[in-house]
């Protein structure tokens, strides 16, 4: 079983994935990522990626320099891939889990392992998966998930979003 949700930015899909990932409690295991904003301005300046072990990073920020940018955060292509490779190597060893990958985006694309890995994860149907890929296009990759054979692709919308725990959790059972 592959479950694909892509919506707008901003929509909600990772709020609906650490739903997912409570309800799922070890049954689950991947990463999700999170914007980090300013505590005094509030204003975004990067973002961090988080394993569901507890391992977390800050591997996009307006202060980073970077030959990898999406607008003005520069991506740390390192430090994202040293909290996701390791957890979902793991999740590959593991039996009846629900890999989770939040999310594949053009700032995640950068690191050429990452893409290696989540090929072979999305396209082999003995995993079960929950991945959030953006509403555009970004990468071929991005593409190639949208349009996988038997995955379920949900677009998550400002209606449907809170009830799509349960019925997410439907479709696993
Ligand atoms: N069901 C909801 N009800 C109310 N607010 C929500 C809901 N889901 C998300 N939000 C709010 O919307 C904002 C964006 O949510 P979230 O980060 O989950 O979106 P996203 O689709 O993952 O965004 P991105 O495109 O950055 O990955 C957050 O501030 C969150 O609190």
């Amino acid at each position: 079983m592959k479950i694909i949700l892509t919506g707008e930015p901003g929509i909600g899909k990772t709020t609906l994935i650490k739903k997912l990932l409570q309800r799922l409690g070890n049954r689950a295991i991947g990463f999700w990522t999170e914007e980090v904003r300013d505590p005094k301005t509030k204003k975004r300046t990067g973002f961090k990626v988080i394993s569901t072990e507890g391992k977390a990073q800050l591997f996009a920020s307006k202060f980073f320099t970077s030959k990898h940018l999406v607008g003005s955060y520069g991506v740390n292509t390192a430090r994202f891939e040293s909290v996701v490779l390791p957890i979902l190597e793991k999740a590959k060893e593991l039996k009846d889990v629900y890999i989770v990958i939040d999310e594949i985006g053009k700032m995640e694309l950068f690191s050429k392992a990452f893409r290696e890995l989540v090929r072979e994860i999305l396209f082999n149907p003995k995993y079960k998966v929950i991945a959030t890929i953006p509403i555009r296009d970004v990468h071929p990759l991005v593409r190639d998930i949208r349009r996988l054979q038997g995955a379920v692709v949900i677009e998550v919308n400002k209606e449907n979003r809170e009830l799509l725990v349960e019925e997410i959790l439907k479709l696993l059972d």
